[in-house]
Formats: C-alpha cells, sequence, structure tokens
C-alpha cells in the first residue's frame, strides 16, 4: 500500500498550550483530535505542505518551526508518514475555517482527548519537549 506523506503541526501558543482540531466525522479516523496538517502534494517539500494547509485549515502562516518526530503507521485501510514540526512561531490568529472544532490544550491535558492510534508517539515527543 502506497504510504500517505502527511505534514503535520504541533502549534504552540505563548503559554505552551497546543492548538488541537477535530477530524470531520466522516473523514479518516473521523471524531478524533488532531494535530493540523494535511497530505504533502505532489512538488511540494514538508514544509511548504504544512505552511499552506495551516492557511487552508487555520488562516496562519508558519513564521518558525522545527522539527520534532516522524512516525509510521498502518491503518490496515490507509497507511502514514506523519512529518511532525513544532510550531512555536505563526503569523495571524487561528480560525477554524473548514468549520472543525478547535481547542488550545495545555500538554498535561492532552491524554484527555482522544487521537488516532498513530498520534501515541507524538503526544510523548511533545510531553518530552515541553519538559
Ligand atoms: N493532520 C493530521 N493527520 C493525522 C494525524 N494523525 C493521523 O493519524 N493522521 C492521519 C489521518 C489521515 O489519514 C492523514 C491526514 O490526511 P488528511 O486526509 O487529513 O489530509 P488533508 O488535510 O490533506 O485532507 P483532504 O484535503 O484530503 O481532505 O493522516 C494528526 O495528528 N494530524
Ligand atoms: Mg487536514
Amino acid at each position: 500500500m502506497a504510504e500517505v506523506h502527511v505534514a503535520v503541526g504541533v502549534i504552540l501558543d505563548r503559554d505552551q498550550r497546543i492548538l488541537l482540531t477535530r477530524r470531520a466525522d466522516k473523514a479518516h479516523q473521523g471524531g478524533l483530535w488532531e494535530f493540523p496538517g494535511g497530505k504533502v502534494e505532489a512538488g511540494e517539500d514538508v514544509l511548504q505542505a504544512l505552511d499552506r494547509e495551516l492557511r487552508e485549515e487555520l488562516a496562519i502562516s508558519v513564521a518558525h518551526s522545527a522539527p520534532l518526530i516522524a512516525v509510521r503507521h498502518d491503518y490496515g485501510d490507509k497507511a502514514v508518514l506523519l512529518d511532525v514540526h513544532l510550531v512555536r512561531r505563526f503569523s495571524g490568529e487561528p480560525k477554524a475555517l473548514e468549520g472543525q472544532p478547535m481547542a488550545w490544550v495545555a500538554v498535561a491535558d492532552l491524554p484527555d482527548y482522544d487521537f488516532p492510534a498513530a498520534n501515541v508517539p507524538i503526544v510523548e515527543a511533545v510531553t518530552a519537549a515541553l519538559q
């Protein structure tokens, strides 16, 4: 099965809270919370895809990011490579442009949210990075 390359942003505000959005019910892994992002398209690199996705989904643009972790996961119906970046600086005020539920969450409260299975190592890496 072809692996889908996904650019994912762990977006932090000044208080080190993290921006989560909820996936549409009908989407793959629908109804679960996610770190915003989306598929890398042909001709893009991962940072271009991240910036484009965050513009499309949240009306922000990335001013500074750093790689956090890359996670491969096979859901059976779909295999993904999540290329995750910490976004500590961005311009604009995040708005849920696609009507998706959105929440700013302290790292200690991440365990209260249901994520796709691939996100387990991401949550661990965020928790370690924000110690
Ligand atoms: N953005 C994001 N995707 C995740 C996370 N965890 C996880 O397993 N995924 C998976 C779900 C999807 O199979 C894939 C993301 O693809 P997507 O379909 O949302 O991509 P997209 O935003 O380009 O959406 P679309 O234009 O195709 O509707 O990665 C996560 O934390 N954030
Ligand atoms: Mg998306």
